[in-house]
């Protein structure tokens, strides 16, 4: 057997695991898995060349793809024309259902920031995909409530956001080796439901995370390219929208989008990974590349602003949407903080439209209204706003970088706010659920990576607080366990996540993901 499976089997698995599928696995990793593990050891050496007194900039090797006016990505794909609002979740059997009924255009099923790769997510999530492609998932609850999808024409366009490049699934073995996050997600939902979504009407379409040039673009490309010839399905049958959410590839939008135009659906504005991003990459390079505490961090600054602006424009240009970002606010019960984020959302969102993004996410049923009221209000009776070409717009690389001009402080309260989100979504990540809310904002892997990497440079850069103390590991540590007594419940829930909080927050070494050691806790 070309791939060899080490997780459980559980019922119905091998609806997943089919042969085929295990197929296509063995074929991308031995083809792919190579240039996958150099364009990670690429990523390391370009934070080495920045922690030396490099910079990111534009590439002068590909400029001739950025000068050259003619080519435009395809045309948008059925159920992908209109994306005035997206919802995006987790892929367990009830979020599946309220995804799919919420009333928006798209579903961001993910397999990525928002859940936790634990076998039972990894191979569960896909057989629920398939129950709800081919309309077999209508449960009730043991508490009686009952879910049942709604009529097709209601139903949100299904969009699979896959792993990143940088995660190895350990269950799943070629010729001994861990194989490719990615390329599992990938193929286990193309197999299962790439034929029926196109007899459906709709198609293959994927969300791409946290790539880092447009070298990684091309690997996916050859990924859909040998997938969709091992298959028999025509080229370009795949759609793929990319997440701009790193700091490298702000720099590399047009490139990304021409290497993947036969597959392109556009980009998307990944604020959370991308504020991560601009913070690892640039973390030892002293305070002008540090940000104050998160929550002071907003779309309006001048680096977000240049991110964003870029993003409709080069999307535009080539034809391609441009969807914009997740506001965190969720729905809470407390009235007067509800009401003040949907107020933040609705500015949020506003804010896109005008800008010319073609629609938006929202983490939340509740908040799926107040998007396509903002974004209806915009596009009148167009499904887009493709033809807005932002012609006035003139983004710099040095406005790119403008991290300095970003206002706010580091505080005390920031400082044990990232300790105590940190911990506490590691602990629910832990145990299996990859977002969650925490004093009333949604977190997922990205806004924590922000929270402990934000810590991390902060001890680096030595920083004191509006309280007078520095910042080091010490303080960490005896803040995490202040925080953790807060907490409700047994503080033994916390004992994992506060190991790795602490290993990851006060390391020597920046270490580059998160849940790449979360990842090694789990069975
Ligand atoms: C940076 C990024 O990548 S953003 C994208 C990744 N992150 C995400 O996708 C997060 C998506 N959101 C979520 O997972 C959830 O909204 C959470 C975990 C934050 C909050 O969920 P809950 O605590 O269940 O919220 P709440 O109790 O208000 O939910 C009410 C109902 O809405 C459902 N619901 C909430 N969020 C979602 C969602 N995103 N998709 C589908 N259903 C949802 C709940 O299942 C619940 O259903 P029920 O009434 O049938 O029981
Ligand atoms: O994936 C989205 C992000 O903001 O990160
Ligand atoms: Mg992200």
């Amino acid at each position: 057997m070309a791939v060899e499976i080490t997780g459980p089997m559980h019922e119905r698995y091998d609806e997943i695991l089919s042969e085929r599928a295990l197929e296509l696995i063995g074929l991308l990793h031995r083809e792919l898995n190579g240039r996958r593990l150099e364009l990670l050891d690429r990523r390391r050496e370009r934070v080495a060349e920045i922690a030396a007194g490099g910079s990111l900039g534009f590439l002068p090797e590909t400029a001739p793809i950025r000068e050259d006016p003619s080519w435009r990505v395809a045309p948008p794909a059925p159920g992908l024309v209109d994306r005035r609002v997206e919802i995006t979740g987790p892929t367990d059997r009830k979020m599946t259902v309220n995804a799919l009924n919420s009333g928006a255009k798209v579903w961001l099923a993910d397999h990525e920031d928002a859940n936790t790769p634990l076998w039972e997510n990894v191979v569960g999530g896909q057989l629920n995909l398939l129950d709800a492609v081919t309309r077999n998932i209508d449960f009730s609850t043991e508490a009686g409530k009952s879910y049942a999808l709604k009529p097709d024409e209601e139903l949100a366009t299904i969009v699979v956001r896959p792993r990143g490049w940088h995660l190895p699934e350990k269950h799943l073995l070629v010729d001994g080796e861990r194989t490719s996050g990615s390329l599992v997600d990938f193929a286990l939902y193309l197999v299962a439901c790439g034929q029926l979504q196109l007899d459906r009407g709709a198609g293959p379409y994927f969300y791409l995370p946290k790539m880092e040039s447009h070298l990684e673009a091309r690997l996916w490309n050859d990924a859909f390219v040998l997938a969709q010839d091992f298959l028999g399905m025509p080229r370009g049958t795949i759609r793929a929208t990319v997440l701009i959410e790193t700091y490298p590839a702000a720099f590399e939008m047009e490139e990304i989008l021409y290497e993947l135009r036969e597959h392109s659906a556009g980009l998307n504005a990944g604020r959370w990974d991308f504020m991560f991003s601009v913070i690892k990459t640039y973390r030892t390079r002293g305070t002008d590349f540090q940000l104050p505490d998160r929550n002071s961090v907003t779309m309006t600054v001048p680096f977000m602003r240049a991110y964003t602006e870029l993003l409709v424009q080069t999307c535009h240009k080539r034809g391609a949407h441009a969807i914009g970002g997740m506001a965190a606010f969720i729905p809470s019960k407390d009235p007067a903080v509800n009401e003040q984020a949907f107020a933040k959302v609705e500015a949020d969102k506003q804010r896109e439209a005008a800008d010319g993004f073609d629609g938006s996410w929202v983490a939340h049923p509740g908040m799926v209204d107040i998007c396509k009221t903002v974004f209806t209000a915009v596009l009148g009776s167009n499904p887009n706003q493709l033809g807005k070409l932002r012609p006035e717009v003139s983004v710099t690389a040095d406005e790119l970088l403008d991290v300095v001009s970003t206002p706010g402080e580091v505080t005390e309260e920031g400082l044990r706010n990232n300790i105590s989100v940190a911990i506490q979504y590691l602990a629910a990540w832990l145990e299996g659920t990859g977002a969650v809310g925490i004093f009333n904002l949604m977190e997922d892997a990205a806004t924590a990576e922000i929270s402990r990497s934000q810590i991390w440079q902060w001890r680096h850069n030595e920083v004191v607080l509006d309280t007078g103390a520095q910042i080091t590991a010490d303080l960490v540590t005896q803040l995490a366990d202040e925080e953790i007594a807060k907490l409700e419940g047994d503080p033994a829930r916390y004992t994992a996540a506060r190991e790795t909080f602490l290993e990851v927050a006060n390391a020597d070494d920046y270490i580059d993901f998160l849940t790449i050691p979360a990842y090694e806790r789990m069975p």
